[in-house]
């Protein structure tokens, strides 16, 4: 058993998940990252919550706190990105078209956002306790070409795609929208928005996309620590409002990281293994 210094312990018996050190960042396991002061520990577990003070009375907080596992469960989670003999995360394949999709049949988690706004780096920091698993990432606008698939075992699939923006709308039309549409394992589509900027255009175009598909999905605000409280907050109630206005299929809550910082990441990691099925959540979590 070891203290997490929030004050939150683990149950007797809860193991962690062991990694070599070797190049694995220093945050991206929750047992390093709760070594830390529990002010940091907080914001990095529930980045929310570091902005919660600066909101108004009035302001509801529930909707961005639908899911908030307790720590247990996202140590558990955590196993599940930690590649082994029997539980082999890899790169999986690539494809620039629908007929060449893999055929694989478990939950499928996929990422889609306009180009640049840090969906293989979430990819990447997502597996960063498997740094074995390359993940591109550039500075360069519409460096992913193909939707990548990534294996995690037997338990789900994650897919890395094209940013829309760079060659839009063909990689959009050829590409995106016909595996959205047609993708029969796909649980649960996350839209990335960058919280540094804001909602953009081309994000509300995708916004209504997701609408029309009528698939749920989910919105993540990235790069949360290109830019201070006040600015990440106006984004975001912004975000909030229109997904409470102009959605039925999105979750309310919209899911805060900073992949440079691993902000964020714990909690999105618990979410995709709970709606892929892969864990069960104990009591305490809710969602
Ligand atoms: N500060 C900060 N920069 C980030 C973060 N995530 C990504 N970036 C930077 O944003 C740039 C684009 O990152 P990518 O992950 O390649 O973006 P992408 O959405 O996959 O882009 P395309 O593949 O072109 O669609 C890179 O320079 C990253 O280092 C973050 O959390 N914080
Ligand atoms: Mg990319």
């Amino acid at each position: 058993m070891f203290c997490l210094r929030l004050g939150l312990w683990l149950q007797p018996g809860t193991q962690v998940c062991v990694v070599s050190r070797h190049s694995v960042h220093k945050l991206s396991s929750l047992q390093q990252a709760t070594n830390l002061p529990p002010k940091k520990v907080q914001s990095l577990l529930y980045p929310f919550s570091e902005l919660e003070g600066y909101l108004d009375r009035s302001v509801d907080r529930t909707p961005f706190q639908l899911f908030h596992p307790s720590v247990e469960d996202m140590v558990k989670a955590e196993k599940l990105f930690c590649s082994s003999q029997s539980h082999k995360i890899d790169y999986y394949s690539s494809a620039e078209r629908m007929d060449h999709v893999p055929a694989l049949r478990q939950p499928e988690v996929c990422f889609i956002g306009r180009s640049n706004v840090g969906k293989s780096s979430l990819v990447k920091a997502l597996f960063s306790l498997s740094p074995e698993v390359e993940v591109r990432i550039s500075k360069t606008p519409g460096h992913t070409k193909k939707m990548n698939f990534f294996r995690v075992g037997k338990a789900f699939t994650v897919v890395d795609m094209p940013g829309y923006g760079h060659r839009a709308p063909k990689d959009f039309v050829e590409m995106v929208e016909p595996y959205l549409y047609t993708r029969k394992n796909l649980v649960r589509t996350f839209l990335l928005v960058d919280g540094s900027v804001g909602l953009q255009k081309a994000d509300l175009i995708a916004l209504e996309m997701c609408e029309e598909f009528r698939r749920p999905y989910v919105m993540v605000v990235t790069k949360i620590d290109k830019c201070g409280s006040g600015a990440l907050l106006t984004n975001l109630l912004n975000l909030h409002d229109v997904v409470k206005t102009q959605t039925t299929s999105c979750f309310p809550q919209p899911f805060l990281v900073s992949s440079l910082h691993f902000l964020g990441i714990y909690l999105l990691r618990c979410f995709i293994t709970h709606l892929t099925g892969s864990i069960r959540l104990s009591n305490t979590s809710q969602s």
